[in-house]
């Protein structure tokens, strides 16, 4: 990511008030849109309800501070308010085969694991038997406990510890291992900022024989402040520390920053590319569920008009 683009992204301003004319390729990439929330925010999600489209997917996530409890509380929440879980599953957090069963179970007493998106996890050492996501694929234990569908990790801008060809190599091996499992498969991304960067990973996922259904994360509107924070925590977009060595003092730091741009131009890429194949937006929600559910709908609404 470019300094020039985050600073772009950033200026957007109050989502509503911008004046680009929003295309229908936006429109289409926004359609279906899925959410996440924390294990603990179902306070969040009650709040949010009423703006969100019943039968939307909303990701539970599997963090160091959340235990099963709280995750399977929420994913339990977001299905009986009428949306879909997709509950996270950490592989490096999971301590034992008898954890990730136990997790599985309690989920499928709520009717929650018809989704999952299981990923490698935060911890630089695994804390029990595996070490990335695709050993719990493998495991077969996934479809035991009624998964049908599970989504996979994707990095439009690279990932800070693990190479580029690590993570191809892990998407192809995961993608033959779902098929082989007879499992659906959806790639789910980490956020990114850079349209250029998501148009080139598509053609690199599509380059490879993978069709599923790809969703591109995508920050929700929140505070400068916080979306700079959580691109340096996660380590997105390797200009993130220079960003912050020119100071987005620049700008207004106390201003709320959009994915209006990021959206309008990621539309008319993929659009203009039409073997970019199935595409839609997952939300990172950290300025609110409410919030990112509303600009959402003021978007679309601004992309119709
Ligand atoms: N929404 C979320 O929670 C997201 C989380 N992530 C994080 O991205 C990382 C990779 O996830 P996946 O693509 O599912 O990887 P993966 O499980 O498919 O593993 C791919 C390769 O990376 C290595 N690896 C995985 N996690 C690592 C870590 N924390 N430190 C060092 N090496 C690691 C594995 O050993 C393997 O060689 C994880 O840290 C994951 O938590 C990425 C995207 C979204
Ligand atoms: N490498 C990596 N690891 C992750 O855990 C991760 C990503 N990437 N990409 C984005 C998503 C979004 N994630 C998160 C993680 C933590 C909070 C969080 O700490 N929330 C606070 C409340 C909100 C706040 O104060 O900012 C919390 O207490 O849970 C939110 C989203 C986790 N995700």
């Amino acid at each position: 990511m470019s300094i020039v683009t985050l600073f772009t992204w950033v200026q957007r301003g109050t989502p509503g008030k911008d004046d680009t004319v929003t295309s229908s390729a936006a429109l289409k990439l926004l359609d279906g849109f899925s959410l996440e929330m924390t294990g603990k925010d179902v306070p969040g999600l009650e709040e949010a309800r009423d703006a969100i489209p019943l039968g939307t997917k909303i990701n539970v996530t599997f963090l160091g501070n959340e235990d099963l409890e709280m995750r399977v509380n929420a994913a339990k929440a977001v299905k009986d308010m009428g949306f879909v879980p997709v509950p996270h599953i950490s592989a490096r957090r999971l301590s034992s085969q008898a954890q990730l069963e136990e997790f599985l179970d309690r989920l499928q007493q709520v009717g929650a694991t018809e989704h999952v998106f299981c990923v490698g996890g935060d911890p630089a050492t695994p804390e029990g038997p595996y070490p990335d996501s695709l050993s719990v694929i493998r495991t077969g234990i996934l479809q035991r406990y009624g998964v049908a569908e599970v989504s996979i990790a994707g990095y439009p801008e690279g990932h800070p510890d693990i190479a580029d060809d690590v993570l191809w190599k892990h998407l192809e091996d995961k993608s033959a291992a779902l098929q082989e499992q007879g499992l659906g498969a959806v790639v789910l991304t980490q956020f990114a900022f850079d349209a250029d960067a998501v148009l080139s990973w598509v053609q690199g996922v599509r380059s490879r024989g993978i069709d599923s259904e790809l969703r591109i994360g995508t920050p929700g509107p929140a505070g400068i402040k916080r979306l700079l924070n959580y691109a340096r925590r996660f380590g997105v977009g390797s200009s993130a520390g220079i960003v912050k060595k020119y100071g987005f003092s620049l700008t207004n730091l106390m201003g709320t920053a959009g994915p209006d741009r990021f959206m309008t131009e990621l539309g008319q890429r993929l659009e203009s590319h039409p073997e970019s194949g199935v595409v839609g937006t997952h939300f990172y929600t950290f300025g609110g569920l409410r919030a990112t559910a509303e600009w959402a709908r003021s978007f679309a609404t601004g992309a119709q008009a």
